[in-house]
């Protein structure tokens, strides 16, 4: 059964609108990736989902294009962070000081296989762009959830890594809503296709269904 998240919403900021009528449902099992130029909407629409699945009690693992990490903090107590609203303050910030040793295990376990094993106690504001991505997708990890929303999650990795990461991703979690620019990439983990162009969906279908010439014509000038 799909969901319905969005109902024919118009989405912007104070009274511009970004992206007109738009709906939305999400099947269990759906993997969606937007695809879109820079600035067509593809992060006003993740956050817009997000916003609402939150609302609606759901469970979802966050990967925001800028990652928001703490900087000072080590690897292995950013990737902590995806499980903070488990539990009270107190128990945060017992287990931030002293991670339990359950958590620090199955953290482990997730660094060894993104590849970031050696900078597990590592602070994050010494890593590489690449290596900052990957925290952010242990976090997610970490957290778990019903879905995974995430903003460019592999647009700093090279394409082996991205497509062995969105593999991770992939069974993970059951549902996903991505932003990729790789359109390869994008046919290859998506189950639909959705493309914005001109403050409008201009296509929602599987990948078989969307033609190169649609996809490219969402980026022509
Ligand atoms: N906080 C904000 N306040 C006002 N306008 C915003 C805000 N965030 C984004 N916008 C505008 O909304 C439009 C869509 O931006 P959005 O970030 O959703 O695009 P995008 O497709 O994710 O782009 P990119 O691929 O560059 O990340 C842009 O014109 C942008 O300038």
């Amino acid at each position: 059964m799909s969901q319905p998240i969005l109902r024919a919403e118009s989405l912007g900021y104070g009274t511009g609108v970004v992206l007109h009528s738009v709906s939305f449902a999400l099947a269990p099992g759906e993997r969606v990736v937007l695809l879109g130029r820079s600035g067509a909407g593809k992060t006003t629409f993740l956050n817009a989902v997000h916003d609402r699945l939150v609302a609606a009690g759901q469970r979802i693992a966050l990967v925001p294009q800028d990652h928001v990490l703490v900087p000072q903090l080590s690897v292995l107590r950013n990737v902590l962070m995806g499980r903070l609203d488990d539990h009270g303050a107190l128990a945060n910030l017992a287990s931030l000081i002293r991670p339990r040793r359950a958590d620090r295990a199955e953290i482990l376990a997730i660094l060894a296989g993104l590849g970031l094993s050696p900078e597990a106690d590592r602070a994050v504001e010494g890593l590489s762009g690449g290596q900052r991505q990957r925290t952010a997708l242990a976090r997610a990890l970490f957290r778990g959830g019903e879905v995974l929303i995430a903003d460019e999650p592999v647009s700093a990795v090279d394409a082996t890594q991205a497509a062995q990461l969105l593999g991770l991703m992939r069974a993970r979690f059951p549902s996903a809503v991505l932003a990729l620019h790789d359109v390869d990439l994008a046919r290859g983990f998506a189950t639909r296709l959705i493309g914005l162009r001109g403050g409008r969906i201009a296509f929602d279908a599987t990948p078989p269904r969307v033609s190169d010439a649609e996809v490219e014509a969402l980026y022509a000038p």
